[in-house]
């Protein structure tokens, strides 16, 4: 685990002293877009055109916000269309690296330059690059350069952006739904997606349970919500609950007992647990998860979290029983 300082690798964990013992996430820094026409998005430069072949996805299985990318990636069809390379579970004094190991089926050297970290991408990108190295990253081929590394705006380009590319393109922000999606996005976004590591990563006592009683106010309110409507924002499947999605499909196994989210699991919650297994079983999702990336990466690589590095043997997950929330 460490940082770029002007281009060189710093191995160091996060520095939550100066926060006092808060985690902060840095903001993602590369924030160009991918549209139709090669226009520029709402942010960053343009001349970023969506082309078969031309952009190459950087992820972990284990991140939840790359497995959204992966989950856009999977429901759009543009596997054909957008490549895809796939860190090493464990992240250690390299950050994320490039590594073949047939316990988790990940292979060597990324394929386009050859290298064997994530650091590498981002002084290929920026050679006096400063920040944190995180997954996901969309670069461009053609132009040598990351488009972006923030994932909710890599899912919405690969939806908009990719529109004429994709074999079953889909609007999972439709215009009509955006004030409902933005809002619960923020609610879910500082509370429960990163809410998770707010409480995982604090290193005082108080910053702990402010995370956690959030984190358990927010799911509450979702459980009620998903008693009274299909999805997170009306009867529509959208953005939000996959953005949801992605940190459900971790928290028994992982969050609850090495982030210490443990007032309930999401299988003590009826109507969170049914719509957790009616988004895993939607065609194509499943394939997108794998719990051994996940439990190996927190497990195993958070070492002043969990310094013997076992990975724990359970639990059962049940996520292909059945659910009653109808199709999507
Ligand atoms: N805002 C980013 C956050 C990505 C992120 O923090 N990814 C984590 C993996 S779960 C990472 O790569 N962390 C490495 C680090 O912080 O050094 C996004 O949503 O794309």
């Amino acid at each position: 685990m460490g940082l770029l300082v002007k281009g060189k690798w710093h191995d160091q964990w996060y520095d939550t002293e100066k926060t006092g013992g808060e985690f902060i996430r840095e903001d993602a820094q590369f924030r160009h877009w991918v549209t139709r026409d090669g226009s520029a998005g709402p942010s960053g430069e343009g001349g970023f055109k969506a082309e078969a072949g031309r952009y190459h996805l950087y992820v972990s299985y284990a991140c939840p916000w790359a497995h959204r990318t992966l989950i856009f990636r999977a429901l759009l069809g543009l596997e054909d269309v957008i490549s895809v390379s796939v860190v090493h579970p464990h992240m250690l004094e390299n950050g994320w690296e490039f590594r073949a190991d047939k316990t988790f089926s990940t292979e060597g050297p990324e394929p386009l330059y050859g290298f064997d970290c994530m650091h590498q991408v981002y002084t290929k990108a920026q050679p006096d690059y400063s920040g944190r190295v995180t997954v996901p990253v969309l670069w461009d081929k053609q132009r040598e350069t990351i488009v972006n590394n923030e994932s909710a705006e890599i899912i919405r380009m690969l939806s908009s952006g990719f529109w004429d590319l994709a074999k079953a393109p889909r609007d999972f922000y439709p215009e009509a739904m955006r004030s409902e999606i933005d809002a619960i996005n923020e609610k879910v976004y500082h509370n429960i997606n990163n809410g998770v590591y707010r409480s995982g990563f604090a290193t005082r006592q108080d910053k702990y349970e402010k995370a956690f009683q959030a984190l358990f106010a927010a799911l509450d309110d979702v459980e009620a919500l998903l008693g009274q409507q299909k999805f997170l924002a009306g009867d529509t499947l959208t953005e939000a609950d996959w953005r949801l999605f992605t940190t459900l499909v971790r928290f028994d196994a992982v969050y609850v007992g090495h982030f210490k989210c443990n007032r309930n699991r999401i299988a003590d919650f009826p109507n969170l647990s049914n719509y957790l297994r009616q988004l895993y079983q939607v065609p194509g999702v499943k394939e997108t998860v794998h719990l051994d990336h996940i439990k190996h990466h927190y497990y195993y690589s958070h070492d002043t979290i969990n310094p013997t590095r076992i990975v724990p043997v359970g639990p059962e997950l049940g996520l292909d029983a059945p659910h009653d929330r109808g199709e999507v």
